[in-house]
């Protein structure tokens, strides 16, 4: 699994770490309990992977591509970052596979701290529909990542608070058991 922490919330420098002192992990199986998933997988070789292939069918993922985020290479990059790490949900899965580079995604736990997720070259991790989240550059400032979705790409992000939206009663549902 990805190293997962509880942030510091007085952490200032959003692409440091951000850990509490001491730091205080975030064990693979509170993850999974919010609905977070990950695989490690050989990005050496993504394009023949037999394994990204079996998850891919198994879950439908049909779509694919793959984009850089880089100051050099992405337009609008300020503010496609600063809307990244606006905290917000989607009404679908999150699904993404770290080519090269890094970053952190961090997620609201059952009692709203962040968790911060370090994903590098070979993570795979996909976010449920619903879930509060946001994504950063680590220092390094640089991530190649495939994006994946089953059936039509819907980027779509919903800033917080968007309670009202059924996907995010469902998570509250099914990942933080509460009724509603
Ligand atoms: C790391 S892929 C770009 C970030 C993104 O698409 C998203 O929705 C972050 O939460
Ligand atoms: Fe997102």
């Amino acid at each position: 699994m990805a190293e997962a922490w509880l942030m510091d919330p007085a952490g200032t420098e959003p692409r440091s770490p951000c850990r509490l002192r001491p730091n205080v992990p975030v064990p693979p199986a509170a993850l999974l309990r919010l609905g977070v998933r990950h695989w490690k997988l050989n990005a050496d070789d993504y394009e023949n992977d037999p394994e990204l292939g079996a998850i891919r069918k198994e879950l439908g993922y049909s779509y694919m591509d793959i984009i850089t985020i880089r100051k050099d290479a992405m337009p609008d990059y300020e503010q496609k970052l600063a809307s990244f790490y606006k905290e917000h949900l989607h009404r679908d899965d999150e699904i993404r596979y770290v080519l090269d580079g890094g970053g952190y995604f961090d997620v609201r736990d059952e009692a709203e701290r962040w968790v911060r997720v370090a994903v590098r070259r070979g993570d795979m991790i996909t976010l449920p529909a619903g879930i509060y989240h946001r994504f950063t550059l680590d220092d390094n400032n640089y991530v190649k990542v495939m994006r994946l979705f089953a059936g039509d790409p819907v980027w779509t992000p919903y800033n917080r608070p968007s309670d009202d939206l059924e996907e995010r009663k469902e998570y509250e549902h099914k990942f933080l058991g509460r009724s509603g």
